[in-house]
């Protein structure tokens, strides 16, 4: 798949390329640019670090062994994301899916990819990074060989053909059920159209909706409407649970299966399996002691780590899928109302009752096709142990229900009731943060969080640089980078010291200061925030980079994330975080409120700032005491589009370079 025309670039002339970032031709395409789009004024840019400019045709043609673009309008800031990711070496879909994938040569190019091992959402133990992505929560995803939902806006490798299934006796270890995902209306949409949802990549995923705040304006936590589905084996619980994902259209919402708590066997337990003689269908048989926590941590909004089960092995993949906190969780399984803990943390509880003869017919033909067993087998588990334990545990679990689905996803009218429901519930906890936040009370003493960096001539000098509309963009680069070093330094002076006595070279002793934080970590909020990484990387040796991509919906005005990038372990860090300026609060508010979900202690995070508005660091300081607040400046106004007075414009625009431009377009507009 090569790139198959230039954009119409109209104004878009050039891109620049910093050559001492390496982006390699490779052989196949492995990323795919599905649509993307641009306005004429739009100014495609590198996120940092470039100096070379390059015809932007040679840039395509540059990445024309990676890259399938397939259509050609762009958004400044899809241009951003792509580009992005591209320097972060993603495999990237996004954007309207479905006007492309009919072409011909697209999907046979996509034939030639290899099957992927993993989703974007697992984790590797092997990777020797240690970092999570995750794009947009909302299609964190399984593969769909299992009979997941597969969001067609990732592209993936295609899956191999299943091998044909030889009984049970040869089983294949692919066969493996991740009905644990989160994912989004689009998603399932796409997931009905089997034959557009096949593209996938080696181990990342990009999505296009980004998760809208989550919390308010004093940075507290909502809780997500939980929904329990309860159900005999094969009663549709799943099927249930996908209808009403897609009928509720909204972004985030995250499924949890009670599958994935199935206990690990023991090698006698795994024999008795295998002769379809082990109950999995008693309460015994799941590891409630890690459940009820998975499922209170995802009710708190937390990240957690959730195992992947297999049917065909009866056991725990090594990997596990990482999952975070959503608008709505679904929890469904056989026993989802057996232990009082989870029923508890249920917001709502739906039976799924479907006729046993169904039930059993489908359950026929999803375990000899899918789980790899034979007709004897399910029959004799079917009347031994699954019918028995739906009679004494299951049905009678029905009294916990508020609403009951008979004949399961059929049941138009049930979902529709369910769905409605749960809009007027998120109604009520909807957060409209950034309006609030800009309206916060100024004027009040600063914060005793916040570190203002001392003021000297030299500090003033540079203020007046960037502070000046007429600088050029690079004296304004030379000198806010100047001033990000001096802001970078004073942060970490504030790091805990211990002292240390060494030896000079003349043999004297020499008693001295050593940070005593061992780990320490730099998150950039994305974009402006990552002009400040090389000045964290210059002063802080080996320190590791996170990364947090927050962009402002245009409709809703709200900040929303859509990447994060983050050391697996960040817990056990001290995090600082960073971004060029602060004006409202509202999407640092919303970054830390991510580090906080990923277990950061408050008191471990420090955010940098060249600039704040007042109103920001209120903000912070009200919501996050324990954060330390660290910045060169605190100017006293925001305006009605939130930019700092006296401030100093757009920081990103005037380093990269994306300003819009007064002068007419070459088409005259
Ligand atoms: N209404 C339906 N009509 C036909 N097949 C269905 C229906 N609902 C579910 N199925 C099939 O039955 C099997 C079990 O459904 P699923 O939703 O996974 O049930 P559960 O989650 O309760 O085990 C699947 O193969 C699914 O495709
Ligand atoms: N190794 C296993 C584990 C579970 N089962 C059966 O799965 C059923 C639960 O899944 P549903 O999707 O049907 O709700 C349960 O009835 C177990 O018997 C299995 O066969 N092998």
């Amino acid at each position: 798949m090569r790139a198959r025309a230039a954009p119409p670039l109209h104004s878009l002339s050039s891109i620049q390329v910093d050559e001492s970032i390496s982006l390699p031709r490779l052989g196949p395409p492995d990323i795919c640019l599905l649509t993307l789009g641009i306005t004429d004024s739009d100014c495609l840019q590198l996120p940092s670090r470039r100096r070379q400019h390059l015809p932007i045709t040679d840039y395509f043609n540059w990445y024309s062994s990676r890259i399938g673009l397939l259509q050609s309008d762009f958004t400044s800031f899809a241009c951003f994301l792509f580009l992005f990711l591209l320097l972060h070496e993603a495999d990237i879909i996004t954007g309207d899916f479905k006007k492309n994938w009919g072409s011909p040569s697209m999907a046979a190019s996509i034939q030639d990819y290899d099957p992927p091992s993993s989703a974007s959402s697992e984790s590797d133990p092997c990777d020797p990074r240690e970092y999570e992505d995750v794009f947009g929560k909302d299609f964190v995803v399984s593969p769909s060989e299992d009979g997941d939902i597969v969001p067609s806006k990732i592209i993936t490798p295609p899956q191999s053909p299943r091998p044909p299934s030889a009984g049970s006796n040869q089983k294949s270890p692919r066969a493996r059920r991740q009905r644990t995902t989160s994912i989004s209306k689009a998603a399932i949409l796409k997931t009905s159209q089997k034959s557009e949802s096949v593209l996938r990549s080696n181990h990342r995923t990009i999505y296009t909706a980004g998760r809208p705040p989550w919390y308010n304006c004093a940075g507290q936590q909502v809780k997500p409407f939980v929904i329990g589905i309860c159900g005999g084996s094969a009663s549709g619980k799943t099927t249930v649970a996908t209808k009403i994902i897609e009928a509720l259209d909204i972004p985030w919402v995250t499924l949890l299966s009670m599958d994935s708590f199935y206990k690990v066997l023991n090698e006698k337990q795994h024999e008795i399996a295998s002769n379809n003689e082990y109950n999995f269908d008693h309460p015994d048989a799941f590891d409630f002691d890690l459940l009820i926590p998975t499922l209170r941590r995802l009710k708190e909004g937390k990240k957690v780590d959730v195992p992947i089960y297999n049917f065909v092995t009866h056991g725990r993949e090594s990997k596990t899928k990482t999952m975070y906190g959503a608008n709505v969780v679904i929890f469904e399984g056989i026993l989802a109302f057996y232990h009082p803990e989870v029923v508890k943390m249920c917001d709502m509880k739906i039976f799924v009752d479907t006729d046993p003869d169904v039930r059993l017919a489908r359950r026929l033909k999803r375990d000899i096709c899918e789980r790899g067993r034979d007709l004897e087998g399910v029959l004799k588990q079917y009347i031994n142990m699954v019918k028995p334990a739906f009679c004494h545990y299951i049905a009678p679990a029905m009294v916990h229900a508020d609403i009951i689905v008979p004949r399961g996803g059929d049941n138009t009218v049930a979902i529709e009731l369910i769905v409605h429901h749960v809009h007027t519930q998120l109604t009520k906890r909807g957060f409209k943060v950034r309006e609030k936040l800009a309206n916060s009370i100024v004027g009040q003493p600063l914060p005793s969080s916040i570190y203002l960096l001392p003021t000297s001539p030299q500090v003033s000098g540079l203020h007046t640089f960037i502070r000046n509309k007429d600088t050029s963009r690079d004296e304004f680069v030379f000198y806010s980078k100047r001033l990000i070093r001096l802001v970078i330094e004073y942060a970490l002076s504030l790091l805990p010291f211990k002292e240390v006595t060494v030896e000079t070279p003349q043999g004297v002793t020499y008693i001295g200061k050593r940070c005593s934080a061992d780990k320490i970590c730099g998150v950039s909020i994305l974009r402006a925030g990552e002009t400040m990484e090389q000045a964290v990387c210059d002063v802080c040796k080996d320190i590791r980079i996170g990364k947090i991509l927050i962009q402002t919906n245009l409709t809703t005005g709200e900040p929303e994330l859509y990447y994060l990038r983050l050391p697996k372990d960040i817990k056990d860090y001290l995090v600082i975080l960073m971004d060029a300026t602060v004006a409202t609060g509202a999407a640092a508010m919303m970054a830390i409120r991510v580090l906080l979900d990923h277990d950061v202690p408050e008191e471990n995070i420090l955010i940098v700032s060249l600039l704040m508005a007042e109103s920001g660091v209120q903000t912070i300081a009200y919501a996050f005491p324990q954060v330390r607040i660290v910045t060169s400046a605190v100017d006293p106004e925001i305006n009605d589009k939130f930019y700092v007075l006296p401030g100093i414009g757009n920081f990103g625009d005037r380093y990269f370079g994306t300003e819009p431009s007064d002068a007419p377009n070459p088409d005259g507009s």
